[in-house]
């Protein structure tokens, strides 16, 4: 396993937010969010429903309408880019439901939207990371299980050799054995220096695959830990959350 997925800058800054703001309609649903994600850190967002998670995603991304704030990408103001350009630039994004087209087949899926033919050596490493893919790569991707289009879905991404991916809960509705995947592939993404901003609803997911903890509220970052104290004091996550450890 040692296709070239990113180049680490260690240490540096790879997305920077600040002061995010975004409505829906009339509605704020962004009200000054401050966060930032170094180059292979992996970054966790969480928060009740609603707070605001899929929206930040998507106002980093330019889906949404920025109302105000800023947001860089490796130095670089892309607040006025569109959003379209900002895979070229290597933000990779695994939407919530991931974004599979069912009646094209798996493979198609993988190469969909690559504006030059696809890196052998990367659809090699794909394949052999997800043999379930290459065992399909010739059936319709709508056959595949929720799980297995999860990780379509984050291959997908790989295709386009990201330095930051934005991943909107990949283990959303998925079985646990597929889960248990699932992280180990993040595990694997962020270790060969990919960035990675997750919005999860599994607290524990979460706690286990980022460094980082963002925990938002009414559309605002309310608190930042790391995930070891957020282990070892419980009480943070059950204040924010409502939930126990
Ligand atoms: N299309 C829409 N029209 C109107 N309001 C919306 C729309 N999409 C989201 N909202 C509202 O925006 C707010 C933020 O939603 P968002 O999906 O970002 O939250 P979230 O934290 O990701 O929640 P969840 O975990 O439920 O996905 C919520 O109050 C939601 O009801």
């Amino acid at each position: 396993m040692n296709a070239p997925l990113a180049h680490p800058v260690v240490g540096s800054t790879v997305l920077d937010v600040k002061g995010l703001q975004a409505s829906i309609g009339r509605v704020p649903v962004l009200r000054g969010v401050d966060l930032n994600v170094g180059a292979g850190e992996t970054v966790a967002l969480l928060g009740r429903n609603g707070v605001g998670k899929t929206s930040t995603l998507r106002a980093i991304l330019g889906l949404l309408q920025r109302r105000g704030g800023s947001v860089a990408f490796q130095g670089a103001d892309i607040g006025r880019l569109p959003a379209y350009k900002l895979s070229g630039l290597g933000i990779g994004y695994v939407p919530q439901g991931r974004g599979i087209f069912p009646v094209l087949t798996v493979e198609e899926n993988l190469f969909l939207g690559l504006r030059s033919a696809p890196d052998p050596e990367l659809v090699e490493d794909i394949y052999t990371r997800f043999p379930r893919l290459a065992e399909r790569r010739f059936q319709a991707a709508g056959t595949l299980s929720g799980g297995e289009q999860q990780i379509l879905a984050i291959g997908r991404c790989l295709m386009r050799k990201p330095s930051l991916i934005l991943l909107d809960e990949p283990t959303e509705g998925i079985m646990p054995k597929l889960v248990a995947e699932i992280r180990r592939e993040i595990a694997a993404i962020a270790k060969r220096g990919v960035a990675v901003l997750l919005v999860e609803q599994n607290v524990r997911t979460a706690l286990a695959l980022a460094s980082r903890i963002y925990l938002m509220e009414r559309g605002q970052v309310v608190h930042e830990a790391t995930s070891h104290d957020l282990t070892t004091d419980p009480s943070t996550i059950h204040r924010y959350l409502g939930v126990a450890l």
